[in-house]
């Protein structure tokens, strides 16, 4: 037990599939883990273990932005030895090169927050990044799957609603996509020696306008888990 999961030790696998949304979470056990035990309702953050083609993985949610995220990652990390992190989260396309339903792999997180920032001060300003073997390996179950995907520098901001980022200026330096949480995720597995990568689905487009429903968001995102759940057994 730890100060926000309810599981035993040896409850929780060493590779752990981490949506922001608890019943994603849910989903993702119920749709892909074969006898998927749930080792955690507090706070409603569902927690499951089982197996995807023999291989022990976990499955968390993780709520949404910085703060939460780095919660669940330290205490997964921390109090019962997680390995591998793969986030399985939702996006807002801010490139053009992207598109409603896209799978997109971040490279790295470009980060307002001042969480990271605040760690190393002294002008400096952290990169943080996936694990690349972790990468290549998204990457290429990717091909294998024949899933599109785009790789890139995503941004991981603060604030959902935030009319003063300069996106265009971002999109200009490559930023492809944002979302609330991997430059945290990737910062705590560097801290510990552990892995981490991004795979995010495009939910709705920042300059296009293009959306998806709660219930899509919920559940029909099955080509990024299926990245990332072939990525976890490579
Ligand atoms: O779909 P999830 O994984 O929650 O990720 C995205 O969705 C939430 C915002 O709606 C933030 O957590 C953001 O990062
Ligand atoms: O953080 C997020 C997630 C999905 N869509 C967005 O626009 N932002």
């Amino acid at each position: 037990m730890s100060n926000h999961l309810e599981a035993k030790q040896g409850d929780i696998a060493d590779t752990v599939l981490m949506p922001g949304d608890p019943l994603r979470a849910k989903y993702i056990a119920e749709t892909y883990l074969d006898n998927p035990v749930c080792y955690n309702k507090v706070r409603n953050a569902f927690g499951y273990t089982g197996t995807y083609k023999g291989h022990r993985i976990s499955v968390q949610g993780t709520g949404m932005g910085i703060p939460s995220i780095s919660i669940y990652a330290h205490e997964l990390v921390t109090e019962y030895g997680a390995k591998k992190l793969f986030r399985v989260g939702t996006s807002g396309g801010m490139s053009p090169d992207v598109h409603v339903r896209d799978v997109v792999l971040a490279q790295a997180a470009t980060t307002d927050s001042s969480i990271i920032h605040n760690i190393f001060g002294g002008g400096i300003y952290y990169a943080p990044i996936s694990d690349f073997g972790l990468l290549d390996n998204a990457y290429h179950a990717a091909k294998e799957l024949n899933i599109p995907v785009k790789v890139g520098n995503v941004l991981a901001e603060d604030r959902f609603y935030n009319d003063e980022m300069d996106r265009k200026k971002l999109v200009d330096y490559g930023v492809i996509a944002t979302e609330m949480e991997s430059a945290a995720l990737f910062l705590i597995a560097a801290k510990y020696h552990v892995k981490a990568m991004s795979v995010l689905t495009i939910s709705n487009h920042l300059i296009t306008g293009e959306s998806t429903t709660p219930e899509e968001r919920e559940k029909s995102f099955d080509d990024m888990i299926k990245v990332a759940l072939e990525a976890a057994i490579r």
